[in-house]
């Protein structure tokens, strides 16, 4: 297929590109280069820099396409509390114009990045792709309007849409990791922390969650495994359907363990210190993988902590 991978200069994006190309897949990046770098984008893929705004041109002058993986987007919670704008426009009215665009050219199937964060407070674990979505910040507001959006669509004008609701993505593809600036996400900054490049002590957000050991549980997935189900959601996609889908392992850790399992991968502790919960964090998020494993025959092939977190540290060291 000719793609268009919007977001492709980022992190999860760099490695689903990587993985259509050695599908055979023929790749076009789109990405204004807001929080990723050109030299992620990998060999073999065209790097067109600029906002959805430049997807009408790209499908007039160097279509056709048949299909646009969609990853482009910010996803700083905090900022999102204090910059809702930024979300609406840069997540929500930025695809807007890449739909009408698709609309325009007759671009059949999407594939888009959305997030754990539909779905706020959860009422219920593991958490399936039926339960209540109410986000708790605007980041996850901006993510679900393109969710609706993307139903609307392909039941009026017939586009084959999908919706990947990640949850924590983690480890690395060669070349392809976590570069983040700033960097918020658990597995980057332990890793820092514990190799003595970060703050003196890591801060754990909060020490009395109702878990195991009081700290928030998140369930990991690998971005190799990530990106995979991509290529099965392309195949899957069906022209005037938007199907939902979860990833994640169905497991989940809690922050303490990851400390634990970044330790045991660098050989040294993680210094760590107990700070105030970070409002909106939800005590436990972990999927229901049931209906991607089902619909989508996708089933996570690097499910470890250990795997991920050894990964993300060989695409750390390499950096450097
Ligand atoms: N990393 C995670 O754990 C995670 C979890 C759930 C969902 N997601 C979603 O996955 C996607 C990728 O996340 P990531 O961690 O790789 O982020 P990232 O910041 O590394 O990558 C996003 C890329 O999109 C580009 N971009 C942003 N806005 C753009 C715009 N308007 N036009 C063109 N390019 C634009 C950036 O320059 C960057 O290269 C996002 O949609 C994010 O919301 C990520
Ligand atoms: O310095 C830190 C950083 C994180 N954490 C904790 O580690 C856990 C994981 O936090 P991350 O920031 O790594 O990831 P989130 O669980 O907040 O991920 C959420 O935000 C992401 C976007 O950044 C994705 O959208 C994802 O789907 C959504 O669940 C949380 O309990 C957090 O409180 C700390 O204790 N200290």
């Amino acid at each position: 297929m000719r793609l268009l991978v919007t977001g492709g200069a980022g992190y999860v994006g760099s490695v689903v590109a990587h993985q259509l190309l050695s599908a055979g897949h023929q790749v076009v990046v789109l990405d204004d280069l807001s929080s990723g770098y050109p030299e992620a984008v990998p060999d073999g893929a065209d790097l067109v820099v600029g906002g959805m705004a430049e997807a009408a041109r790209l499908f007039a002058e160097r279509g056709p396409f048949d299909g646009v993986v969609h990853l482009a987007a910010r996803s700083l919670i905090d900022d999102s509390v204090r910059h809702p704008e930024r979300y609406w426009h840069g997540n929500t009215v930025q695809t807007l114009a890449l739909l009408d665009a698709m609309r325009e050219a007759g671009v059949p199937r999407i594939v888009v990045s959305s997030t754990a964060a539909t779905y706020g407070q959860p009422s219920e674990i593991p958490i399936s792709e039926t339960s209540p979505t109410v986000p708790t910040n605007p980041y996850g507001d901006s993510k679900l309007a393109v969710d609706l959006m993307l139903a609307g669509y392909a039941r009026a004008h017939g586009i084959a849409a999908i919706s990947l609701r990640y949850f924590n993505v983690a480890g690395a593809v060669g070349r392809h990791g976590e570069r983040h600036d700033p960097e918020t996400h658990v597995i980057p900054l332990a890793l820092r922390s514990s190799l003595g490049e970060g703050p003196d002590f890591f801060p754990v957000f909060g020490a009395d969650y109702p878990t195991p050991d009081g700290t928030c549980v998140r369930d990991f997935v690998h971005v190799a495994d990530i990106a995979n189900a991509h290529l099965a959601a392309l195949d899957r996609a069906r022209s005037g359907e938007h199907r939902v889908y979860n990833l994640g392992n169905g497991k989940g850790f809690s922050v303490l363990e990851v400390l634990d399992a970044v330790a045991a991968v660098t050989g040294r502790p993680v210094p760590r210190r107990p700070a105030d919960r970070r409002p909106g964090d939800p005590a436990v998020l972990v999927a229901s993988g049931e209906r991607a494993r089902r619909e989508l025959g996708w089933r996570p092939a690097r499910p470890t902590l250990e795997e991920m977190i050894s990964d993300a540290y060989r695409f750390h060291r390499d950096a450097r």
